[in-house]
């Protein structure tokens, strides 16, 4: 399977999402700089890396929405090809339109750094398959803005299609407000568009896909994709 990772100016997870497709999944992939204005070959998977692009001026995600590649990165994803938006990837996403909502301020207007908890909403995703519903897995999270929100037209529309993937929880998996650090919209942590091919989570799972890195429960989402790939099962959500 052919991946390809973006890399804005200002990425800083890009080669973490590198490692583990390449060391960790044993799979092709290749960086793709922002200036280009054509995809240098046919990917079956693209990542949006998490950092600062852009510095974060104006809003993050606001400025790298607009770099030549993310033409060609729409024109993929409407054609059906599977994009996975990783924390500050998630916020270009929605920028961008390919997914809805917004990712705000965090409630605390602080840049929160920790190991979230998050619940399994939808396993039936190309990116979820290899978890259980429910489970609860552990993610690191690091963000300034994570907080989501959307309109209650989007919300129900969200729910209705089983679009909402992640929630924040507690490690035994109950959703409250107390385990909803940065505020999001009923704990939001990630979504899918309706088709099911692309995917925005602000949690970093290519933070926690090694064991020695003392937690390896994100492995199972890069996992997933490959699996839905090579399995013939990209059928949407
Ligand atoms: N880790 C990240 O991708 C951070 C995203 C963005 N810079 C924020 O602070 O919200």
């Amino acid at each position: 399977m052919n991946f390809a990772v973006v890399v804005f100016p200002g990425s800083n997870c890009d080669a973490d999402c590198f490692h583990v497709i390449k060391n960790v999944l044993h799979e092709e992939v290749e960086y793709v700089w922002h200036n280009e204005k054509k995809l240098p070959k046919q990917y079956d998977c693209i990542i949006l890396p998490g950092g600062f692009s852009y510095g974060d001026y104006l809003r993050t995600g606001a400025i790298a929405r607009l770099s030549p590649i993310m033409e060609e990165v729409k024109k993929f994803a409407n054609n059906g090809g599977l994009v996975l938006g990783i924390c500050n990837g998630f916020q270009i996403l929605t920028e961008a339109g390919l997914l809805p909502g917004a990712l705000v301020r965090n409630k605390n207007l602080k840049f929160i750094c920790k190991d979230s908890y998050l619940k399994i909403e939808n396993n039936k995703t190309i990116f979820t398959n290899m978890y259980n519903l429910d489970q609860v897995i552990k993610v690191p999270v690091a963000h300034g803005e994570g907080n989501f929100v959307c309109s209650e037209d989007t919300l129900a529309e969200l729910k209705k299609n089983g679009q909402i993937v992640f929630k924040y929880s507690s490690p035994n998996g109950e959703v409250t407000e107390e385990e909803n650090f940065n505020g999001s919209l009923e704990s939001i942590a990630g979504i899918i568009n309706k088709e099911g091919n692309i995917l925005g989570m602000m949690p970093h799972p290519e933070r926690c896909s090694e064991n020695i890195l003392g937690n390896d429960a994100g492995k199972l989402l890069f996992a997933s994709i490959v699996k839905a790939f090579k399995g013939g099962t990209l059928s949407g959500n």
